[in-house]
């Protein structure tokens, strides 16, 4: 299968490793230092294993060097879908499928605006990865945990080209479940990522701090019911017990554990916000539904959403 990592951070360089390594042909699009790095000594993912090298035959900041493909693999943070995505054009096909996988619920919708209907799925992720160093991408978690990575067609019909790359990451390692309701699917983790965005960024605080402080917890579960409430009204089908779950899940999750946005924060790095409380907003706006929770975390983080720290 060919394939292209658009672009080769946190997302698209573990699975640029893990494909790569599975034998298929997979070009990176990057840039900067990082993409100096893969050049120069291929790329790095670091895991509590031990590393896993893989060296693309094409690492690249012109996606015109390698041509269309069959899958391309998007992920860039909020901020820089659409300029990744008009400079993607170069390996788009009549059959390319773009399988974003950000955070949010508005990343095929955007992608769509820009590229042809007929290459973009839909899809979300649950892994932790970053870049570390130039050419290094850094997974945590305990030793052979693989990432998660659920996917679907728009508009969840049978898709042989969705079935090969599902086919392709499992063969790999890590986990690419059947879907059968791909709008589901990605509100269900936005339902989770929202209130773990918000209040870990917003709180400048660990799941820990949250399970520690009452206050926290309410304001936490607040998020995740607003979210809900805004999925259900946009006729989402989410399981009834949606929230119940990943109150179960953070009961037990690390105590360290805290979202992107917060690590982002703390870099001063631009925040996702706008599209994940901030769309939690605007949306449940769209349709009536009250978001004061979400409105106020998106409120309080807009100062470093363009990049500050905090
Ligand atoms: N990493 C994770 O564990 C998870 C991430 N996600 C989501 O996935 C999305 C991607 O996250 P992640 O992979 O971690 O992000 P990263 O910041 O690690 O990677 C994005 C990479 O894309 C590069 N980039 C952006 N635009 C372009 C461009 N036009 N041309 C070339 N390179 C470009 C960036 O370069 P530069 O640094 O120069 O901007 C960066 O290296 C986010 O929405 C995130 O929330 C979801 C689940 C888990
Ligand atoms: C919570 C996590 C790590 C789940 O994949 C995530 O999506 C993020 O922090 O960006």
């Amino acid at each position: 299968m060919r394939i292209a990592t658009m672009a080769t951070g946190g997302i698209g360089g573990y699975l640029a490793v893990k494909l790569g390594l599975a034998g298929h042909d997979v070009a990176c699009v990057a840039r900067g230092a990082h993409l100096q790095a893969i050049r120069a000594a291929g790329l790095r993912l670091d895991t509590a294993r031990g590393p896993e090298m893989f060296t693309p035959a094409i690492a690249t900041d012109a996606p015109g060097d390698i041509g269309p493909v069959d899958v391309v693999i998007f992920g860039v943070k909020g901020n820089g879908l659409e300029t990744a995505a008009a400079a993607c054009r170069p390996l788009i096909g009549p059959d390319t499928v773009v399988v974003p996988f950000l955070n949010g619920v508005e990343a095929a919708d955007r992608l769509q605006a820009i590229l042809p209907a007929q290459n973009v799925a839909n899809g979300v992720a649950y892994v932790f990865t970053t870049i570390t160093a130039p050419g290094v991408i850094g997974q945590t978690g305990k030793p052979g945990m693989q990432g998660r990575f659920v996917f679907g067609e728009r508009d969840n019909a049978p898709s042989p080209r969705l079935a090969a790359l599902r086919e392709a990451i499992r063969l790999a390692g890590p986990e690419a479940p059947d879907v059968t309701d791909i709008d589901a699917d990605v509100w269900t983790k936005f339902v989770l990522f929202s209130a773990m965005s918000g209040v870990t960024a917003g709180a400048r605080c660990r799941i820990g701090d949250i399970r520690a402080h009452p206050e926290l917890m309410a304001l936490f579960e607040n998020v995740m019911r607003e979210t809900e409430a805004v999925a259900r009204a946009r006729n989402v089908v989410l399981s009834p017990e949606v929230v119940d779950k990943h109150l179960a899940f953070i009961a037990t999750a690390p105590a360290d554990a805290r979202a992107s946005t917060s690590v982002d924060l703390e870099k001063g790095a631009p925040l996702e916000t706008p599209w994940l409380n901030g769309a939690v907003a605007r949306l449940g706006a769209e349709v009536g539904v009250p978001t004061p929770a979400n409105a106020a975390i998106s409120a309080l983080l807009a100062p470093y959403v363009a990049g500050r720290a905090g």
